[in-house]
């Protein structure tokens, strides 16, 4: 569904090149009734609201900044751009006006609570805003729960605690229920942190207050371990989780290295996307094989994990494996009803593929080596890389998203994402968020890079 008009005013037509600037949409395009007023930030004594401070109409960040000048590689015009985010002259509320609603659903994600911590502290402070509300548990929470009546003192220390004081869940998503919520609790600003499937709900809540004409902005604030969603450069968090999982990595390959012929298995998250088990295999160098859901692998045969294993175990005495949990869900044998299983949010439930490559190892050591030692030490820190609190680098992304946030709906900007694009924080179209997945790609340098870490082999079959 399409939810962008065009509202710059820019005429991208005498830009040096073509440029396909993504439109947001405004709370003017269909409430006719709504005020302007200078920015409170004119007032504030911190800031140097001279020439330059605010963001304009014509500040864009391009989504693609690598061109090749030789032609050999023809560039993809026109260039998607996209509004810078930061403070606009003029604002669309007033702050006494603002009734701000703030709910996070889906998995946990470090840096949760450090989002929500800045989108009090930054209403408060830089707009003067006092009506701020926490929604509890998720999307249901809009229509299940009361809203928690949220303030600078008492969110004070949440970046230092992991998980979401709101709590969070799967599933509940109704639209009618959370739209009417929004209406009869008058809220007129709502940010919703969460991941892909967070933000597809996101775009139906938009556009269902866009019908009913309300003025009510949205904004999502993209959250994923995963990193599964697409144009950012990447979630909030995932760095801290990649850190975290060096933790797993290192262990394994200790205990890995302390066995006769001595396996270190660690699964990693990662549902549909291997971007944990990839940016932690490559900085820690300890792993020997990288397995992700975006390729796929063999056990058995020439050119297979087994043969693979076999040789490393003889020239090293052990090997570590690291292995996203959405890999190998095809070749794992599952019953009729388990292909079925859905989770609350309709995410296809995963067979735990740390437990049957254990499995499948020590068959096939006693098969093939019978007597010889063996020993698989699986470790499973699912839970440990994203229940943990945010990182310095993640808690200062998280600020400046929040702040993003802010200043763009402050401005009027709704059914849209604050996201970092090439290192600058830009405004994204809700349903382009909420489209665009994020896989590894296998064709690139990052992979090969693996690739000639590992020396792990590349799954073709002959
Ligand atoms: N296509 C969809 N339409 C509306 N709501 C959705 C959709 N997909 C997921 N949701 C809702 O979004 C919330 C979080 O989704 P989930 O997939 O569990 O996590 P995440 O947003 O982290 O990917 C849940 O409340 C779920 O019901
Ligand atoms: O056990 P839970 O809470 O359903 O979470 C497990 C899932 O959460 C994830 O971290 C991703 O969650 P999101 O889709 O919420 O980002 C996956 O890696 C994992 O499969
Ligand atoms: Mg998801």
């Amino acid at each position: 569904m399409a939810i962008s008009n065009s509202n710059s005013g820019v005429d991208t037509s005498k830009l040096f090149n073509p440029i396909n600037l993504k439109e947001l949409p405004h709370l003017t395009h269909y409430v006719s009734t709504i005020q302007t007023h200078q920015n409170p930030l004119d007032h504030d004594p911190y800031f140097h609201t001279d020439q330059g401070f605010y963001v304009s109409q014509s500040d864009v960040v391009l989504r693609q900044i690598t061109y090749d000048l030789s032609g050999t590689f023809a560039t993809p015009f026109p260039l998607s751009a996209y509004h810078r985010a930061g403070p606009r002259n003029q604002v669309f509320f007033h702050p006494s006006e603002v009734r701000a609603a703030i709910v996070t659903c889906g998995g946990l994600c470090p840096g949760l609570n450090t989002v929500i911590r800045e989108l009090v502290v930054g209403l408060w402070d830089l707009y003067g805003v006092r009506q701020i509300f926490g929604i509890t548990a998720g999307y249901r929470g809009f229509y299940w729960r009361e809203p928690v009546e949220l303030n600078p003192k008492l969110v004070d220390d949440w970046h230092k605690r992991g998980g979401t004081v709101l709590e969070t869940s799967r599933g509940g998503f109704d639209l009618n229920k959370i739209v009417d919520a929004i209406e009869n609790l008058r809220f007129n600003q709502v940010y919703i942190i969460g991941g892909d499937g967070t933000m597809r709900g996101a775009v139906k809540i938009f556009v269902e207050i866009r019908r009913r004409k309300l003025n009510v902005a949205v904004v999502g604030i993209p959250k994923t371990v995963d990193n599964d969603v697409g144009i950012i450069d990447r979630s909030f968090g995932f760095q801290t989780a990649v850190e975290m999982a060096q933790q797993a990595i290192s262990a394994a390959h200790v205990e890995a290295v302390s066995a006769v012929n001595g396996i270190g298995l660690v699964k990693l998250m990662g549902r549909s996307t291997g971007h944990i088990a990839l940016y932690a295999t490559l900085s820690s160098r300890d792993v020997d094989c990288c397995l992700i859901p975006e390729i796929d692998f063999f056990l058995e045969g020439k050119g297979g994990l087994f043969e693979f294993l076999d040789k490393r175990l003889k020239a090293n005495g052990h090997a570590v494996l690291v292995v996203a949990e959405g890999a190998g869900q095809d070749i794992i044998p599952r019953t009729d009803s388990q292909k079925q299983e859905k989770d609350e949010s309709g995410n296809p439930v995963f067979l735990d593929v740390g437990v049957w490559l254990k499995s499948e190892l020590n068959k096939w050591w006693a098969r093939e080596h019978p007597g010889e030692l063996f020993t698989v030490k699986y470790i499973d820190p699912t839970y440990m890389i994203r229940a943990v609190a945010a990182n310095a680098t993640d808690n200062l992304y998280c600020t400046l998203l929040a702040h993003s946030a802010i200043h763009g709906i402050m401005a009027g900007y709704t059914g849209f994402v604050a996201g970092l694009i090439n290192g600058n924080y830009a405004y994204i179209p809700l349903d382009d968020i909420a489209s665009a997945k994020n896989p590894v790609n296998t064709k690139d340098h990052k992979w090969s890079w693996v690739r000639s870490v590992t020396n792990q082999p590349d799954f073709e079959k002959s």
